[in-house]
């Protein structure tokens, strides 16, 4: 993987699907760049640019000024940071504003911010007359190597993550890489585990390398855009083979039914846990039930749990601040997941580092003595 690290330029995916296939453009001075790269793509000139309250004060302005040098006129909505934003209560606002500046649907709606910010914006972009266009401006690792990838779009319910929403691509990404300088070192981390999850799920040379390179992905420069850009390869190449996650595309979701579980445990409270956080855990959790049940060796849970708590992310329930529900209240929402089929349950599990699988029929009596079981490590 050495080879694959180039100079801090500009790196492009392309994500294959059909007429609706778009460009994800990753490097520095993208936002200042967005208006041209915009009015080149899209015939639409009039905007609502979608954020929230940490964003904004830095971005925001930069965004709108390049738009309006392009000739493109926009509004702009910010709302409160943190996943309790992904409501009912905060898409009225979004849906309003977007009615109210009278976006037509080949006018756009962007989102400017982390995964948050996207989810919601992509919701109301994909209900808003009926369907509108929509660009991706991540500005959080996780957002970048992504959820701005791929057209999952929604908000969650007191009965799980994500439960509403609906599949909406976007027309456009614009990941500039300049502003992670300005993300906390805890939110960086937590999208670190969506990137450590590529690998897991079937790259194992780039976990390798992450475990060889992680302080240069940190430190950022060209070893970050190469994270970044391997990525994004990683989910268009999964979304472009399966976009609406009838098979393969499941795989993705490797340690999320466990990290889902977790997030509606503690009530989406981002001073708690946050999404990559829950999915750091949930990707241990994985591979120690893969290796309960024979699938996989103990090793390689040790290998990832190592990995990921070098890096300083949690890895333990245990890690979680404050006390959670008793285990058959998280078999609760783990019933509610979207993977389950005939109230049967899937679960992406491993036979070793990179070699996840999607399991369907995971009996729920293994699942609940795991998670009675690992509840206080
Ligand atoms: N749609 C998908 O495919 C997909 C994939 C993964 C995750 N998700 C969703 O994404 C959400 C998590 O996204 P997230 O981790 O980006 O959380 P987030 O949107 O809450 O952003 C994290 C925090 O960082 C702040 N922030 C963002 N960019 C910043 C910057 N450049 N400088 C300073 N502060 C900045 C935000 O204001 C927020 O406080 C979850 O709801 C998760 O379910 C969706
Ligand atoms: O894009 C996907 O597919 C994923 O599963 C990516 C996940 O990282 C992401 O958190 C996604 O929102 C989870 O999907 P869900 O269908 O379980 O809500
Ligand atoms: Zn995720």
């Amino acid at each position: 993987m050495n080879s694959h690290v180039t100079p801090a330029a500009e790196r492009k995916v392309r994500v294959d699907l059909g007429d609706r296939s778009y460009d994800i453009l990753i490097g520095p001075g993208l936002i200042a760049a967005a208006g041209k790269e915009i009015a080149s793509r899209l015939k639409g000139r009039k905007m609502a640019v979608i954020t929230d309250e940490n964003v904004a004060p830095r971005y925001l302005q930069p965004l709108m000024a390049s738009l309006n040098e392009n000739g493109i006129e926009a509004v702009s909505l910010a709302l409160p940071a943190g996943e309790k934003t992904k409501s009912f209560d905060h898409l009225i606002p979004v849906c309003e504003t977007v009615l109210g500046a009278r976006i037509e649907r080949n006018d756009a709606v962007i989102a400017l911010g982390g995964g948050v910010i996207g989810d919601l914006t992509g919701f109301a972009a994909g209900i808003v007359r009926r369907g509108s266009r929509f660009i991706q401006i991540p500005t959080s690792l996780l957002a970048q190597v992504d959820s701005s990838v791929g057209g999952k779009t929604g908000i969650n319910s007191p009965h799980g993550k994500n439960l509403i929403g609906v599949f909406h691509q976007p027309d456009l990404v614009l990941a500039d890489t300049d502003v992670l300088d300005t993300l906390s070192p805890r939110e960086f981390r937590a999208g670190y585990a969506e990137v450590a999850k590529y690998g897991l799920i079937d790259k194992p040379d780039f976990f390798d390398w992450l475990e060889r390179n992680w302080q240069a992905v940190f430190a950022g420069g060209p070893a970050r855009i190469e994270a970044i850009a391997v990525s994004c390869q990683a989910k268009a190449d999964v979304v472009a083979a399966d976009e609406r996650e009838n098979g393969l595309r499941a795989l993705l979701n490797l340690g999320h039914t466990f990290g889902h579980a977790l997030e509606a445990a503690t009530e989406y409270d981002s001073a708690r846990l946050v999404h990559g956080e829950g999915v750091a855990i949930g990707m241990v959790l994985a591979h120690e039930f893969s290796a309960r049940m024979n699938l996989a060796s103990p090793d390689d849970a040790r290998r990832v749990e190592n990995h990921l708590k070098a890096v300083g992310l949690p890895t333990r329930m245990a890690d979680i601040p404050g006390s959670l529900p008793p285990a058959e209240r998280l078999m609760d929402a783990i019933a509610q997941d979207k993977k389950v089929k005939g109230g049967k349950l899937t679960f992406i599990l491993t036979r070793g580092i990179g070699q996840s699988f999607v399991a369907d029929d995971v009996p729920s009596s293994e699942v609940l003595s795991f998670l009675k079981e690992k509840h206080l490590q």
